[in-house]
């Protein structure tokens, strides 16, 4: 039996759900070949407070992580924006399902578009790249903390705690709720490195997992999403920087960078995602932004 982690939100569920399926299509497995162990983090335990002021993004997937290595799980699923950069050399993302839709979608109370939300709304949203471009097409909006999963930002958005919030569409349609929202082109709101993917990890060393997974790999999206990823690692930065960066799957790859109150934002592009085309476009990127900008990725 596969024992397969991952958190306990109704996304994270889902998500592991789907990898379980997956698998089990891919070997020809019943349904009880694996196992679904859900576990807290930190990030799921801590819910009044910014990530970015808690740890970082290193609170979604290291108590996945501790479970992988004392063999409580075989595999831990993630959505990949959620995992950081660096990784152990003990563990391994494997395997990645097809990406989903990698757009944010606007969720507001009588609006569907952007750039026609009133004067002064306030816009739900902790993440530091939403805020940013937010505030860069829009610096009149109001930028207030906006945590929990996809349904308590939902019903905090009736309840009026503020009057539009953005989401990614990948969450929303794989908890089934296709309808939600409207979604903004990528030119104002890119999205964030590996936003829409979902990733499998397990022991560096496992080699019969390791080959079991690679059957259900998305080739396409492993290779956007490492992309994404490797671009982040050359820019630096923490989770509090203001990164957004999208990957063809015709090649290619798109990227920013924004002061977190929106004042600058830094765009650049490369057709190519080799090695030197990633080092050369957050060259670029870290290049062309002001001295404070840069200062936020450096250290
Ligand atoms: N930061 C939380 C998070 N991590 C992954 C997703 C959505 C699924 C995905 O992007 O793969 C979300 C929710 C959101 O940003 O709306």
């Amino acid at each position: 039996m596969v024992k397969l982690g991952t958190r306990g939100s109704p996304l994270a569920l889902t998500q592991a759900r789907m990898v379980a399926e997956a698998l089990c299509a891919a070997h020809g497995w019943t349904e009880d070949a694996v196992a679904i162990v859900a576990i807290k983090t930190t990030g799921d335990k801590v819910q009044d407070r910014p990530l970015a002021e808690i740890g970082g993004k290193a609170l979604w997937t290291k108590e996945l992580e501790a479970a992988l290595h004392d063999g409580r799980i075989d595999i831990a699923v993630h959505s990949m924006k959620d995992v950081e950069t660096w990784r152990p050399d003990t563990l391994a993302i494997a395997a990645m399902l097809p990406r989903a839709d990698v757009r944010d979608r606007l969720v507001a109370n009588d609006c569907d578009d952007f750039m026609c939300l009133a004067v002064g709304a306030r816009l739900g949203t902790s993440s530091p790249r939403r805020a940013a471009q937010a505030l860069h097409a829009r610096p009149d909006l109001v930028v207030v903390p906006f945590r929990g999963n996809v349904d308590t930002r939902l019903s905090k958005l009736r309840t009026g705690e503020a009057d539009a919030t953005l989401l990614a569409a990948a969450g929303l349609d794989r908890l089934g709720r296709p309808d939600v929202g409207t979604p903004i082109p990528p030119e104002l709101f890119l999205p964030a490195p590996a936003q829409g993917a979902v990733g499998i990890e397990l022991r560096a060393n496992d080699d019969v997992m390791r080959a079991m997974i690679a059957a259900i790999d998305d080739a396409p999206t492993s290779a956007a999403v490492g992309s994404e990823r490797a671009l982040l690692a050359a820019l630096g930065g923490s989770c509090r920087s203001a990164v957004a960066a999208h990957a063809a799957f015709t090649g290619g790859i798109r990227a920013e960078i924004l002061l977190p109150d929106g004042s600058e934002r830094i765009i650049a592009a490369r057709d190519s995602t080799d090695e030197a085309a990633i080092r050369d476009l957050a060259a670029e990127l870290l290049g062309t932004a002001s001295p404070a900008l840069r200062a936020l990725f450096e250290g």
